[in-house]
C-alpha cells in the first residue's frame, strides 16, 4: 500500500539509490574481469601472429618454445580460471539480502500507482497520448513512457477487469511501437491484449481483424486460433439472430470500437449527475451562482472568545447555507512540520466503515494514508484543540482525535457524508457521544495541481492553501442531518496533499448550539 501516501514512496526513491550503486558496482566488476580477459586475447594473438609468420623459424628458437608451452599450461589454466570465475557475486547476493532489509513495492502497489494514474485521466480528461507524452496543459508532466510502460498500464487495467483502459493504453503502446527503434514491448502481445478487451467491450468484428492481424504475425499461436474460430462463431450467431429477428441486414452500421468504448465508459458508482459535477469541480470547471458568490464576505472574528479579541481570526465565507467557512492563517508551519512528523510513522491505510458489519475496510474510494494524534500526547495537539474549540465555540470533550492525512498520486476521497445516517449510527453509538455535528477540515500543504475538496451539490470547490482550515456543520439544528455537506476530496494531479480533520461531535454542544425547535427549510427537502 505503499502507493497510498507520498510520504512512503519517497523511501522507494532511496531503495532505488542502492539499487543502483550495488548495480553500478556489479557492472564495474564485469567490465574489470572482461578486460583482463581482453587483454589475454591481444596478448596471444600477438604472439602467435608472430609464430604464424615462419613457423620453423619461431619454434626453433628454444625460448619460444618454451613460452609457446607455457602459454597453453599455467597461462591458459588462469585464462580458463578467470573465465570461470564469477564476479561480482556479492552484488548478486546483495540484490536478494535488500529485499529483506528496504522498502520494495508489492505488484498491488503497482496495480494501485496504475489504477490512480486512470483515475486522474478520466478526472481530469487527460488524454492518453498526451499523456503517454509526458504532456499535461501543454507542459512537460513527467518522462514520456515507452510502448512497454503503456503496455504495462495496459496489462493492469486488464487484470482489473477494466477493458476500457485496457484497449486505451494498448492502443497507445502500438502507436508508440511504430515509432520505437529499440522496441519495449512485441506487436504480439499488444495485439493479443487489445483483441481480447475490443471483444470484452462487445466489437467482436473488430477483435476478429486484430486477431487476424496477431495470427499473420504468429501463424500458429494457439490462444489466437481458437479465439478467431470463437468470434467467427459468435459472429455467425448474430448474423442468424438477426435473420430470426427479420432484420434485412442493410441497416447494419459497422460498429466503430470508439464510439462503443465511449459509451462503456467507466462504471458508474453512484449518481452519474454527482459524478461528472464532482469531476467538473475537480477541473475547477464549476462555481457557486454569481448572486450567492456576490453575498459572500470575509471579516475578522473573535466568536466570542476572550482569548480571540487580541488576535481575532481572519474569516472568509465560502457558502452561506450550509454555512462553510474558510479560517485563514490558523496553523502555522512549524505545527504543521511538528504534526508532520509525529503522524509518519504512524501511518495506516485509511479505511472506511461497513456499515453492515461495523468493521473497517480498505476501499477503492478511499485512498490515503492517515494517522490519529492524541491530544495527551503533545502540547502542541492540546493547542489545536483549543484552537478548534475558539474557531468554532465547541467543545472539544467529545471530539476525535486530531486525525491526519496524507494523500499519494491519484489518492482521493469519493463523496461521502462525515455524519453517520441512520443505518449507520451504530458507528458512533459506543462512544455516547451521538453523531459528528461539525467538521474542522486542515489543510497541511499548498497541492500543485488538484486535490481540491469539493461539494457537489453547492458547485462548490475549496483549494487547498497551507495553513488554512474550513469549517462547516455536518448537522442541522434539530440534529438531523444535513445531506448538502455531502463532498469529496479530489485526486491530486500533482505534488502532496496532507490535511488533518478534527470531528467534532453533538454531545456537550447543547448549550452552544442550542437544537431548533423547527425544521429547517433546506432540511424538509430531503
Ligand atoms: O481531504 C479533503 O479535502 C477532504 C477529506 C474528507 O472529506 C474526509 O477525510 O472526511
Ligand atoms: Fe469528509
Amino acid at each position: 500500500e505503499l502507493f497510498t501516501a507520498l510520504a512512503d514512496m519517497e523511501e522507494l526513491l532511496e531503495t532505488e539509490a542502492v539499487l543502483i550503486t550495488n548495480l553500478d558496482k556489479y557492472v564495474q566488476a564485469q567490465e574489470e574481469k572482461l578486460m583482463q580477459l581482453r587483454q589475454k586475447v591481444h596478448e596471444y594473438r600477438r604472439e602467435h601472429t608472430e609464430a604464424a609468420r615462419d613457423v620453423s623459424a619461431y619454434l626453433s628458437n628454444p625460448v619460444n618454445a618454451f613460452l609457446l608451452t607455457k602459454r597453453l599450461t599455467t597461462d591458459w589454466r588462469y585464462v580458463e580460471n578467470l573465465m570461470a570465475y564469477e564476479v561480482g557475486k556479492e552484488f548478486l547476493e546483495n540484490v536478494t539480502s535488500y529485499r529483506s532489509v528496504l522498502k520494495f513495492p508489492s505488484d498491488e502497489d503497482l496495480n494501485g500507482a496504475a489504477v490512480a494514474l486512470m483515475r486522474l485521466q478520466d478526472t481530469y480528461n487527460l488524454d492518453t497520448a498526451s499523456l503517454a507524452r509526458g504532456m499535461l496543459n501543454g507542459v512537460q508532466y513527467s518522462t514520456e513512457l515507452s510502448a512497454g510502460d503503456c503496455f504495462e498500464l495496459g496489462r493492469q487495467s486488464y487484470l482489473n477487469g477494466d477493458y476500457y483502459h485496457t484497449v486505451l493504453w494498448m492502443r497507445e503502446a502500438m502507436d508508440r511501437l511504430t515509432s520505437e527503434v529499440n522496441r519495449t514491448a512485441t506487436k504480439e502481445d499488444v495485439l493479443e491484449y487489445l483483441a481480447f478487451s475490443t471483444f470484452k467491450q462487445g466489437n467482436i468484428q473488430t477483435a476478429l481483424s486484430m486477431t487476424e492481424e496477431l495470427l499473420e504475425l504468429v501463424p500458429d499461436h494457439e490462444r489466437a486460433v481458437s479465439n478467431k474460430a470463437y468470434y467467427e462463431k459468435e459472429l455467425q450467431k448474430e448474423a442468424q439472430q438477426k435473420i430470426l429477428r427479420g432484420d434485412d441486414g442493410s441497416e447494419e452500421v459497422p460498429i466503430d470500437t470508439t464510439t462503443k468504448i465511449q459509451k462503456e465508459a467507466k462504471p458508474h458508482v453512484y449518481d452519474s449527475n454527482e459524478r461528472k459535477l464532482y469531476e467538473q469541480l475537480c477541473r475547477g470547471e464549476q462555481q457557486p451562482p454569481i448572486e450567492l458568490r456576490s453575498q459572500l464576505i470575509c471579516r475578522y472574528t473573535a466568536n466570542q472568545s476572550p482569548f480571540l479579541r487580541i488576535g481575532p481570526l481572519k474569516l472568509e465565507e465560502a457558502y452561506l447555507r450550509p454555512y462553510i467557512v474558510i479560517y485563514h492563517d490558523v496553523m502555522s508551519d512549524r505545527e504543521i512540520e511538528r504534526i508532520k512528523q509525529y503522524a509518519r510513522p504512524r501511518f495506516r491505510r485509511a479505511t472506511v466503515q461497513n456499515y453492515k458489519t461495523g468493521e473497517l475496510e480498505f476501499a477503492n474510494y478511499r485512498i490515503s494514508k492517515s494517522a490519529w494524534l492524541k491530544d495527551a500526547e503533545d502540547e502542541m495537539i492540546r493547542t489545536i484543540s483549543r484552537r478548534v474549540e475558539d474557531m468554532t465555540g465547541l467543545t472539544m470533550e467529545t471530539a476525535e482525535e486530531l486525525q491526519v492525512v496524507n494523500y499519494g498520486i491519484g489518492g482521493h476521497y469519493e463523496p461521502h457524508f462525515d455524519f453517520a445516517r441512520r443505518e449507520e449510527r451504530n458507528a458512533f453509538k459506543s462512544l455516547g457521544t451521538g453523531n459528528r455535528i461539525a467538521t474542522v477540515l486542515f489543510y497541511m500543504s499548498d497541492v500543485t495541481q488538484g486535490g481540491a475538496t469539493v461539494f457537489p451539490a453547492l458547485h462548490l470547490a475549496l483549494w487547498p492553501r497551507k495553513g488554512t482550515a474550513a469549517f462547516w456543520f455536518n448537522l442541522h439544528a434539530s440534529g438531523r442531518g444535513d445531506y448538502a455537506t455531502r463532498h469529496a476530496a479530489c485526486p491530486v494531479l500533482t505534488g502532496t496533499k496532507w490535511v488533518s480533520n478534527k470531528w467534532i461531535h453533538e454531545r456537550g454542544q447543547e448549550f452552544r448550539r442550542p437544537c431548533g425547535l423547527h425544521l429547517d427549510r433546506s432540511e424538509e427537502e430531503f
